[in-house]
C-alpha cells in the first residue's frame, strides 16, 4: 500500500516555510477549479475568448483571475506587506476602455471562486471584489523579483495554448527567498489517469469521454505537486474539484522520479511548439547518448510534472537564440523534480539562476532535467558534441 500522510506536512510541520506551503496549495487548488470551469466554457462555446498579447501569445480570462485570486489569497492570509509576488500578465488589456466585457468576465470569474474558499479551507471575501479589486490584485503583482529577500513567482497558465486547444496546462507557484527556490507547487488539473495519455493531444478529451463513464470519479485525473526545499520529498495531491465529497484537508502521497538509468529505456519530454525548443537539436542529442523511445510533446510545466512522478526520465528545452526563459516557467518544477530525486541544469551543467531578476539569465544554451544523475550527466556530455555540428 502506498504511504498516505495527512497533506504530507506532518514531517515539516515544525520546518520553515510550512505555512506558507499549506496556503500556497490551497491557492493552487482553487486555481486548477478556475481554470477547470473557464476551460470547459472555452472548449463548448464557439465564441473565441482567447486574446493576444503584444508578443503574439494567447491569454485568456483564466490566465487574468487566477493571478487576481492567487494574489488576492496570498495577500489576505499572509498580509499584504509581506507578500511580494512577481506574475506573468498585467492589467494592460484588461484596463482598456473597450475591455469592460472582458473585465466583468474576469470580476464574475474571481469571485465565483472565491466564493468556494471554505472548500479550501480558507475564508471567503466578506463580499465580493468589485473591478477595482481585482485589477489591483493582479497589478500587486509587480515585483522584479532579484537576489534579496523574499517573493512568489506566480504563472497563473502555464501553456496556455495547450489551456485554449483543451489539452495539459499548469499552474505554477514558487516561493524564492534570496535567489533560491524554497518552495514549488504545481497544478496540473488535466493530469492523465495513465501516463500513455500525456501524448494524446487535441484527442484527449475524446479519449476521456469514450473511456470513463460520466459517473466515475476518476480519481486521478489532476494533480497537485508541491515540495520544499531541502526535505527530499514531493508530495501529490489529488484535485479538489471534480469530487463533491473532498473537501479540506486533503490527503498526500509522496512522488519519486523514475529509477531507469538506461537511456533506451527512457522517454524524453520537450514542448509541444517547435517555436519554443529546436526539435531537430533534441531528436539529434537524443539519438547521440542512445534515448530511442519517441519524444513526448506536453505543453507547459506538466512536463516537470511527469518527471517528478517517475512518469518520463528527461525533460529538455531548447529555446531560438535569443529568448530568454522567464523565472516562473521553471521555478516550481525545477523544485519540485530536485526534492523528488531528479537533477535539474542549464545545457552547461550548472543550476538555473532565479536571482536576476525576470528572467533566467546566464543560462546555457537549454535546460535539462533527468531522473538521476547518471542520465543527467550523459546528455550534458553530449550537448557541446551536438551543438557543434548543429546550426543552432
Ligand atoms: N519563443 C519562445 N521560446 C521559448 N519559450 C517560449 C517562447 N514563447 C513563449 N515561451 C514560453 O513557453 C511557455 C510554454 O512552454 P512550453 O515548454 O510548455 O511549450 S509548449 O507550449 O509545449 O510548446 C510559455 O508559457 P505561458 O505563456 O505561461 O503559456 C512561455 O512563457
Ligand atoms: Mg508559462
Ligand atoms: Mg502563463
Ligand atoms: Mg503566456
Amino acid at each position: 500500500m502506498e504511504e498516505t500522510k495527512d497533506m504530507g506536512f506532518s514531517t515539516l510541520e515544525p520546518e520553515k516555510y510550512s505555512k506558507e506551503l499549506d496556503i500556497a496549495v490551497r491557492a493552487v487548488q482553487m486555481a486548477c477549479f478556475l481554470c477547470q470551469k473557464v476551460q470547459e466554457s472555452l472548449i463548448s462555446k464557439t465564441a473565441s475568448q482567447v486574446q493576444a498579447k503584444d508578443d503574439n501569445s494567447p491569454v485568456t480570462i483564466a490566465d487574468w483571475s487566477v493571478q487576481a485570486t492567487v494574489s488576492w489569497i496570498l495577500s489576505e492570509t499572509l498580509g499584504s506587506r509581506n507578500v511580494a509576488i512577481i506574475a506573468e500578465e498585467d492589467v494592460q488589456t484588461l484596463s482598456k476602455t473597450d475591455s469592460a466585457g472582458l473585465l466583468e468576465a474576469v470580476v464574475q470569474t474571481v469571485n465565483d471562486c472565491l466564493a468556494e474558499a471554505p472548500r479550501f479551507g480558507l475564508k471567503a471575501p466578506g463580499t465580493s471584489l468589485g473591478s477595482s479589486e481585482v485589477l489591483e490584485a493582479i497589478s500587486r503583482c509587480n515585483s522584479t523579483g532579484g537576489p534579496n529577500g523574499r517573493f512568489w513567482a506566480l504563472d497563473p497558465v502555464d501553456g496556455t495554448l495547450g489551456f485554449v486547444r483543451g489539452d495539459q496546462y499548469a499552474v505554477a507557484l514558487a516561493l524564492i527567498e534570496d535567489g533560491e527556490v524554497v518552495l514549488g507547487v504545481l497544478g496540473c488539473p488535466n493530469y492523465p489517469m495513465r501516463k500513455e495519455w500525456l501524448s494524446y493531444h487535441h484527442r484527449y478529451h475524446r479519449i476521456i469521454s469514450k473511456l470513463t463513464p460520466p459517473t466515475s470519479e476518476s480519481w486521478d485525473k489532476g494533480c497537485v505537486i508541491y515540495a520544499r526545499r531541502g526535505s527530499g520529498e514531493a508530495w501529490m495531491q489529488p484535485l479538489i474539484q471534480g469530487h463533491k465529497k473532498l473537501v479540506w484537508p486533503n490527503s498526500a502521497t509522496p512522488v519519486k522520479v523514475s529509477t531507469i538509468e538506461n537511456p533506451a529505456l527512457a522517454t524524453f519530454c520537450e514542448p509541444v511548439e517547435k517555436a519554443n525548443s529546436s526539435h531537430s537539436f533534441t531528436a539529434g542529442l537524443a539519438h547521440s547518448v542512445g534515448l530511442r523511445k519517441q519524444p513526448l510533446r506536453v505543453y507547459s510545466m506538466v512536463k516537470y510534472a511527469a518527471i517528478a512522478r517517475g512518469d518520463a526520465e528527461v525533460f529538455m528545452k531548447f529555446a531560438r537564440a535569443g529568448y530568454k526563459e522567464k523565472i516562473w516557467d521553471h521555478a516550481a518544477g525545477v523544485i519540485i523534480i530536485q526534492e523528488a530525486g531528479g537533477v535539474v541544469t542549464d545545457a552547461g551543467g550548472c543550476p538555473l539562476d532565479f536571482s536576476k531578476g525576470m528572467y533566467l539569465e546566464g543560462l546555457d544554451r537549454g535546460i535539462i532535467a533527468c531522473a538521476g544523475g547518471k542520465l543527467h550527466e550523459k546528455i550534458i556530455g553530449a550537448v557541446d558534441a551536438s551543438w557543434n555540428s548543429s546550426s543552432l
